[in-house]
């Protein structure tokens, strides 16, 4: 049987979908899900994704966990870090052995919302092969849970389904029943000659820029930096597989 891959476009969709027996692919490139490969490619031993920042909080408090926490794209004050993946690569910060609790505007939520599926795992650029390689080797249908912005479509998680699809097309990959996950194949098949160039028109980075972090933009826009991290849900967090 051909293994299918569709795309929810934003959390607030979800509720459409079934995501029993299915793997999820919770995508957020700028930048939750980056900073989270980024994070378990560090030496992060494991990430925490909790809907509030009380809760962020009380996991540095009582588990000692590294606290990263970000509304608006801006770092909450009181904790240790916000949700640049540079953060987490500063030789005077070491997190290598830590477990981390994150907590940001869209992507964990996305995640927090597919908590039903038979797998979950974290996509970014970043770590695509590791995605596509877990894929394929599953067996199962795929949805790629795209965080989208406050609800709403965005084009950089979009076009990550559309290059998770790419790659399995090859293997096997149907396609053909979904419109998202066909449009997200076409944006690709334009965006991926120049990713970063494409992804200036986006409001993301609109947003990025304003608040300084272009430099997270053009990083988490590489692909495969990390092609062997792949974020996996265990039940309770995420860990290296
Ligand atoms: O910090 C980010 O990149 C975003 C915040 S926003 O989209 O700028 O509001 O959070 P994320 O959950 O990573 O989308």
């Amino acid at each position: 049987m051909l293994l299918k891959l569709d795309i929810c476009f934003s959390p607030e969709l979800l509720p459409l979908y079934d995501l029993r027996g299915q793997v999820a692919v919770i995508v957020d490139v700028l930048r939750a899900t980056s900073t989270i490969a980024t994070a378990l490619a560090a030496g992060v031993t494991e990430v925490y994704p909790v809907g509030s920042l009380d809760e962020c909080a009380a996991l540095g408090r009582e588990h000692g966990c590294l606290t990263a926490a970000e509304r608006d794209g801006v770092a909450a004050a009181g904790f240790d870090m916000g949700n640049s993946p540079f953060e987490l690569l500063h030789e005077d910060f070491p997190v290598r052995g830590r477990a981390l609790a994150i907590s940001t505007t869209n992507g964990t939520k996305a995640l927090l919302g597919s908590l039903s599926a038979e797998a979950i795992v974290c996509g970014a650029f970043l770590n695509l092969q590791a995605v596509a390689e877990f894929c394929a080797a599953q067996q199962r249908d795929i949805l790629v849970v795209a965080a989208g912005w406050k609800g709403q479509f965005c084009l950089e998680d979009t076009l990550l389904g559309g290059a998770l699809a790419e790659r399995l097309l090859p293997l096997g990959l149907d396609i053909s029943h979904s419109d998202a996950a066909l449009a997200a194949h076409e944006l690709w098949q334009n965006a991926q000659a120049d990713l970063p160039g494409y992804l200036l028109q986006s409001a993301a980075v609109r947003r990025l820029r304003k608040l300084e972090a272009n430099d997270d933009f053009v990083f988490c826009t590489k692909i495969d930096i990390y092609p062997e991290v792949l974020p996996l849900w265990d039940g309770q967090k995420l860990v290296r597989r």
